[in-house]
């Protein structure tokens, strides 16, 4: 009952990250709560980690919630406290700036001892900022009746089974409170060893959105960042998980392994395994998957990583390189994708809400119709047989030529880019002079023709290889090598997506693309509107 008004007003004077020391209350008395204090491994801290965690991701999302557990242990150290669970004050990685309490205070006089006491505590235990301040919440507490287990009787705790290594497998993209749970319970539960198996590459493949999971590194890095704030005591081994058992399956001194009601199948295909390799089983410990109370229609319902995938799309994912050499307005959007990206539909879109649409596939077309200079270029280079009866050039003859022969591709491409990009500068000053302040540069093909230069943002259509080659073959009635054949002669996703600002994806029903390009559309009117402020600002 506490956790909720907890978080909403620790919310309010946290910006980036809320540590949490879980404390059996102050202790007032002769010379104040200076000891840490420690509390035993007992089944229920693992449901309140795992409700602070929901909590924390229904209430405080923007947070990066961690709860740390070196006061939590079976045998404290010594029972003088001064060789206790903190030896010496632990470092985070981020040291605390202010400490905070729900800690009820009798009167106003006791306020100042509280803060005085808190500060001088939370000093024994973490390395603080040297200003810690103190602050005192009032979450607004509903009159929570003291029941059975808050009465302050001795309530006799289940204690929880620990053992010396523990294993568990996941991607871990995006680290949210649901990994958070798995890997708060694993280290609770983990008194030597912690070894957590990271997906990679083969085991990423069918991923919704994989090109937006976070690079391998990056992923470590931030398990290494939290494991070390949450428990330092273990020893931490990370590995890269290629198959879906990784060394969970040939590690003697493994003892449990931490599953969800997802992973569970999971879990005893691992002992089975085992047994098959002469090792004994792991014991199996199960948490319960999160709720997403924010989850859309087209996303899970519990907490995952698929959806936080989802929920970039249409979102800036890193700022736009300055174009010096550009002038602002119109500011120019240069839309890429695969072919049968959905690309064109997302141009419409955009359209529909105020944009000029630059086609340059058809720019293309017309950049050698009979009697421009590209036109004798490209006969002379493919011969006369690229031509209709009419003498204009046969675009399905003409591309059965180059699509999947690279070096003939380029033959025509050396030819037909300048032009086109010409026509497309052409199309910007148009714009410009009938008003208009957005552009899209519609163009299959802009990063590969390095057209960086002509654009201020780049935006990436994506959607899955099959399902690009299922629209191909359906909308142009190619065969499916072909489509495959077209696919391979550009970037693929991933190289795409590398250099996009914005990522969009066609992948569900056309009102949930709307709604990216919408969103996509409001975000970039807000950036065009701050550049514009700055601009006049420095004149
Ligand atoms: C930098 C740019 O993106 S400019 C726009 C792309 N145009 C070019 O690169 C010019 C060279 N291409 C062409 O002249 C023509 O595409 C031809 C002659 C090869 C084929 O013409 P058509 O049969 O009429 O096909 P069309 O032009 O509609 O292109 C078919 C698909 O191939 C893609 N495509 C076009 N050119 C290229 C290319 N150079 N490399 C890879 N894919 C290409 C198109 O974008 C289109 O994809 P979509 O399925 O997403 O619509």
């Amino acid at each position: 009952l506490r956790i909720a008004p907890v978080l909403t007003s620790a919310a309010q004077v946290v910006e980036r990250t809320l540590y949490v020391h879980l404390h059996p209350g102050l202790n007032l008395g002769t010379g104040g709560q200076a000891r840490p204090v420690y509390i035993p491994p007992v089944v229920d801290l693992c449901t309140l980690i795992s409700r602070l965690y929901s909590n924390a991701a229904d209430i405080c999302g923007h947070l990066d919630v961690r709860v740390l557990l070196s006061n939590i242990r079976s045998q404290p150290a010594t029972l003088s406290g001064s060789s206790g669970p903190f030896p010496t004050p632990q470092k985070l990685s981020h040291s605390p700036e202010v400490v905070l309490t729900d800690f009820p205070i009798q009167d106003s006089g006791q306020s100042s001892l509280v803060t005085q006491c808190l500060q001088k505590y939370a000093g024994h235990c973490y390395v603080c900022n040297p200003s810690l301040s103190s602050v005192l919440l009032h979450p607004g507490l509903k009159e929570v009746e003291e029941d059975d287990d808050g009465g302050g009787r001795d309530v006799q705790l289940k204690p929880l089974e620990t053992f010396s290594d523990v294993v568990v497998g996941g991607t871990f993209d995006r680290l949210h409170g649901a990994h958070k749970t798995l890997l708060n319970t694993s280290c609770l539960m983990a008194n030597r060893r912690f070894v957590i198996g990271v997906c990679d590459r083969e085991l990423l493949k069918n991923k919704v959105l994989k090109e937006l999971i976070e690079p391998y590194d990056q992923r470590v890095e931030k398990l290494q960042d939290f494991l070390n704030d949450v428990k330092p005591s273990i020893k931490y081994e990370i590995v890269p998980l290629s198959d879906p058992f990784g060394p969970s399956i040939s590690d003697p001194e493994l003892q449990c392994i931490v599953v969800s009601e997802e992973t569970r199948k999971g879990g005893e295909a691992v002992n089975r395994k085992r047994l098959e390799n002469g090792l004994a089983e792991l014991v199996l410990y199960e948490i319960q998957l999160l709720k997403d109370a924010h989850h859309a229609d087209i996303e899970e319902e519990k907490i995952s990583s698929s959806s936080l995938r989802t929920r970039l799309l249409g979102t800036l994912l890193k700022p736009p390189s300055l174009q010096p050499d550009l002038p602002l307005d119109p500011y120019v959007i240069g839309l890429t994708g695969g072919s049968g990206s959905g690309k064109s539909s997302i141009a419409h879109r955009l359209e529909g809400l105020g944009a000029v649409r630059i086609d340059c596939d058809q720019l293309g077309h017309e950049a050698y119709l009979p009697g421009t200079s590209a036109y004798h270029k490209v006969i002379q280079e493919f011969g006369s047989d690229i031509l209709n009866e009419d003498k204009t050039i046969n675009r399905r003859v003409l591309g059965g030529k180059v699509f999947g022969n690279q070096e003939r591709l380029k033959a025509l491409t050396d030819i037909v880019w300048p032009e086109i990009a010409s026509l497309v500068k052409k199309r910007i000053k148009q714009a410009k002079e009938q008003g208009k302040h957005v552009c899209v540069v519609d163009a299959a093909v802009l990063l590969e023709a390095g057209w960086t230069y002509l654009v201020h943002e780049v935006w990436v259509a994506t959607i899955p290889e099959e399902e690009a080659v299922k629209r191909i073959v359906q909308r142009d009635g190619v065969k499916e090598e072909d489509a495959l054949r077209r696919l391979k002669s550009q970037w693929p996703n991933a190289k795409l997506i590398e250099h996009a600002n914005v990522v969009l994806c066609t992948l569900w029903e056309p009102d949930v693309t709307q709604r990216q390009v919408s969103k996509a559309w409001n975000l970039l009117q807000q950036r065009i509107q701050k550049r514009q402020e700055i601009t006049r600002s420095s004149l």
